[in-house]
């Protein structure tokens, strides 16, 4: 393990009866983008929450299996225990402060964390230099933004604890094409500035152009898992989750789903793909 991967091994969640994740595993190497894919209630939300402590605010409960990160055990931490080791979950739905101003939405993001005032201070001169819409507006309410600039706001507030690792639930969900695309740059410029991502994204074709390996989810537990861009050029992934067909007979991908590295319309050989089993 490097100094700050994650590995997450056999995880199983419930939420009372539900079984909501059965024996995953997924690996964030040190300055990866990993991506999670699945449909609507596969266990992507799921395995963020594991991964940041916050099961239990929603009546989920981790039956088995380990989360570490850096080689240190998450499980059983509490989630401020798991932003001050560097792991820190930019919700689904952004879930900003909305009466609050942006200004204290981004300082409520570096409470806990450690280094004090003047981490602080760099910290917020880091966010306003990827965002600088949150300088701008920072004496304004939050709930007055828009939605991508909300989602802005949601990440700089998440980077205000200076996470090794971010968690992010589906950062370009309800957002018109351009912006979801200027998150997508975002989210590059953050790993390349050395934040790990694990991203879980709707808009699959964002996430493969993102990440280096993938994982996809189905009903709880991870079929597929590869290289990013064996995943996008995959049949199945294609299919179902990139929306292109190469059958004439169905003319490529709806609107939206083209990606850079995808493709579309040419035949694709059989990618080396692990399925699995748990
Ligand atoms: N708070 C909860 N209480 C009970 N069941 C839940 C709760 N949250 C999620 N579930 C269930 O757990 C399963 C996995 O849900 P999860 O939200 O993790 O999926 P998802 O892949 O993130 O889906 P979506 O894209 O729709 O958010 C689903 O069956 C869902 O109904």
């Amino acid at each position: 393990m490097t100094a700050a991967s994650l590995e997450v091994r056999g995880v199983s969640v419930g939420y009372g009866p539900v079984r909501a994740l059965n024996s995953v595993s997924v690996d964030v190497p040190e300055g990866a983008v990993v991506a999670v894919l699945g449909g609507n209630g596969a266990g992507k939300t799921t395995l963020l929450r594991a991964v940041s402590r916050t099961l239990r605010f929603h009546g989920g409960t981790i039956g088995s299996g380990t989360v570490s990160f850096a080689g240190r055990r998450l499980d059983g931490l509490t989630p401020a225990q798991v932003v001050a080791a560097g792991v820190v979950q930019v919700p689904e739905g952004r879930q900003v402060f909305a009466r609050m101003t942006v200004a204290d939405n981004l300082r409520a993001g570096a409470l806990g964390a450690a280094g004090g005032r003047r981490a602080a201070a760099e910290a917020q001169a880091r966010v306003h230099e990827l965002f600088p819409v949150l300088a701008q507006r920072a004496h304004q309410r939050a709930g007055l933004l828009s939605g991508g600039e909300q989602q802005m706001l949601a990440m700089g507030r998440a980077l205000m604890a200076r996470p090794k690792l971010l968690l992010l639930d589906e950062p370009s969900l309800g957002l018109a094409p351009l912006m979801a695309d200027r998150i997508a740059e975002t989210v590059r410029e953050i790993n390349a500035q050395g934040t790990s991502v694990l991203l879980v994204e709707q808009n699959a074709a964002i996430a493969l152009r993102l990440a280096s390996s993938a994982v996809v989810l189905e009903v709880g537990e991870v079929v597929l898992a590869g290289d990013a861009d064996e995943l996008a050029a995959s049949d199945e992934v294609r299919r179902r989750y990139l929306g292109i067909t190469d059958d004439p007979g169905h003319p490529g991908a709806p609107e939206g789903a083209g990606a850079e590295g995808v493709s579309e319309g040419a035949p694709h050989p059989a990618a080396p793909l692990r399925r699995w089993s748990a």
